[in-house]
């Protein structure tokens, strides 16, 4: 493995984990109203988003607005020896269980899954982003092969969700060819839109 990457993403995942519960409940709704206001948000009505986990951007607030709202939620769930996510969905009242790598998901009857092409939207987790929306995720691999399938044929908005200190200069992240970049970013602080 790259060991720049493998570096970066230590150091700022070590910068999340730091942040105290007023940090990331402020955080949480600094983005929350942000989002809340975005046209395209009005138009979705199937929404995919995560569990936070690992001091990643609290998504709670965020889902209660959303349900509020009358969205349905799916959270992505990790399908033994699979990199393909799926989605399951999601309320207030879903019990949730911690998977193999330790993150909530719901549970979920195999039936309800649903594949990022039925999703208007997908709020995506990162470690770190550069200004031309490169992505690095948890190493996995997961949502590279995920939305790398369905990038031609869906249309679903891709956003990835931050704190302000993820972005990193470009000239650090080495591109994979399989790497998908986030058109739209939004930290606390700012909406990054790369075109
Ligand atoms: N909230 C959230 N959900 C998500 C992701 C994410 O980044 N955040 N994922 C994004 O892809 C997928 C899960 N990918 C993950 C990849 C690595 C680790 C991880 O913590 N690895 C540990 C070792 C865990 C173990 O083996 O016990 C580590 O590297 O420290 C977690 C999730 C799907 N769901
Ligand atoms: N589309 C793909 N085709 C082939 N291999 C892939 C693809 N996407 C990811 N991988 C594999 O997954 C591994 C992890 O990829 P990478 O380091 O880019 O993950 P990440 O973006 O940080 O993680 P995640 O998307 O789960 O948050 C890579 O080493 C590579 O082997």
């Amino acid at each position: 493995m790259n060991l720049n990457k493998k570096a970066i993403r230590s150091y700022i995942r070590s910068l999340r984990q730091s942040l105290n519960y007023s940090e990331q409940y402020k955080s949480a709704q600094l983005i929350t109203n942000k989002i809340i206001n975005l046209d395209c948000i009005h138009k979705a009505t199937h929404i995919g988003i995560y569990i936070s986990f690992d001091g990643e951007i609290y998504t709670d607030l965020l889902i209660k607005f959303l349900l509020s709202m009358k969205k349905k939620i799916y959270i992505p769930v990790l399908l033994h020896k699979q990199q393909h996510l799926l989605f399951a969905p999601y309320t207030l009242s879903t019990p949730t269980i911690q998977n193999y790598l330790n993150v909530y998901e719901p549970k979920y009857n195999i039936i309800d899954l649903i594949s990022l092409d039925k999703l208007d939207i997908i709020f995506i987790p990162l470690v770190a982003f550069d200004d031309h929306g490169n992505r690095l995720g948890m190493g996995g691999g997961f949502y590279d092969k995920t939305l790398q399938y369905q990038k031609h044929k869906s249309h679903c908005i891709y956003i990835g969700l931050g704190h302000d200190f993820q972005k990193i200069p470009t000239s650090i992240l080495t591109q994979e060819k399989w790497d998908v970049k986030l058109p739209k970013i939004i930290t606390p602080s700012y909406l990054h839109w790369h075109t």
